[in-house]
């Protein structure tokens, strides 16, 4: 499935992205983005829909307290996201906190490295917390330099199905990485994230969803 994330100012901005998006199979409100956060106005839409407020020290677009982070994933979740997702960063409490909250939403645990991609062995270590904090879904993305961190992080996808029946979204960010956020879909990754249009990517190394969808065809996904 392919995840369009939407960083828009205004909410219209983000809703035009959210009507004009064919290709999506879900999308992802980046209300870190959102001059003004709101939840209730996106859910008009048919798709299933993630929410996050991306921590600034994992690529949130501005700085805002955890308090205020976490009440916008509660709103999310009462009106209904499919998805929320965190940082793992943010620790037991704040996680535990968001999910007693949590009715049908599924929860991603996400951790995320704008720098490099950490070792094999730091990364286990992180997706093992995430089981223990009872994650739904999974999030690696870490930035790439080589091919072969691409595929480092692609093997998490597996090893993480197969020892703990987690699914995980894994890829690398960068030009590097573009592969890899096809190549993830191969190996079990529940989605992969793309941009809307060229010039509104959220990451380095996005790619269109459209071109997304073409390279996953051919490759027959
Ligand atoms: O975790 C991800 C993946 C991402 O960083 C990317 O590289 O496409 C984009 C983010 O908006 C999203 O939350």
């Amino acid at each position: 499935m392919i995840c369009i994330s939407v960083a828009a100012p205004t909410v219209e901005e983000a809703k035009r992205i959210l009507a004009s998006g064919p290709e999506a199979d879900l999308f992802e409100i980046r209300l870190d983005a959102l001059r003004e956060p709101a939840v209730a106005p996106f859910f008009s839409l048919s798709k299933p829909l993630i929410f996050t407020f991306r921590a600034q020290e994992e690529g949130g677009l501005r700085p805002a307290p955890l308090e205020e982070r976490l009440f916008w994933l509660r709103e999310a979740a009462t009106h209904g996201a499919s998805f929320v997702d965190l940082e793992l960063a943010c620790g037991p409490e704040a996680v535990a906190q968001l999910r007693s909250g949590l009715r049908e939403t599924r929860l991603i645990l996400s951790y995320h490295n704008f720098q490099k991609t950490p070792s094999k062995a730091y990364l286990c270590d992180k997706i093992k917390e995430m089981v223990e904090l009872k994650a739904d879904v999974g999030k690696v993305v870490c930035m790439v330099r080589r091919p072969e961190e691409g595929l480092e992080l692609l093997s998490l996808i597996v090893w993480a199905r197969r020892k703990f029946d987690l699914p995980l979204v894994a890829f690398g960010m960068g030009p590097a990485g573009r592969w890899t956020r096809a190549v993830s879909l191969f190996l079990g990754a529940p989605f992969t994230f793309a941009a809307s249009r060229t010039g509104a990517e959220t990451a380095p190394g996005q790619l269109v969803a459209e071109d997304l969808r073409k390279v996953l065809k051919i490759l027959g996904v």
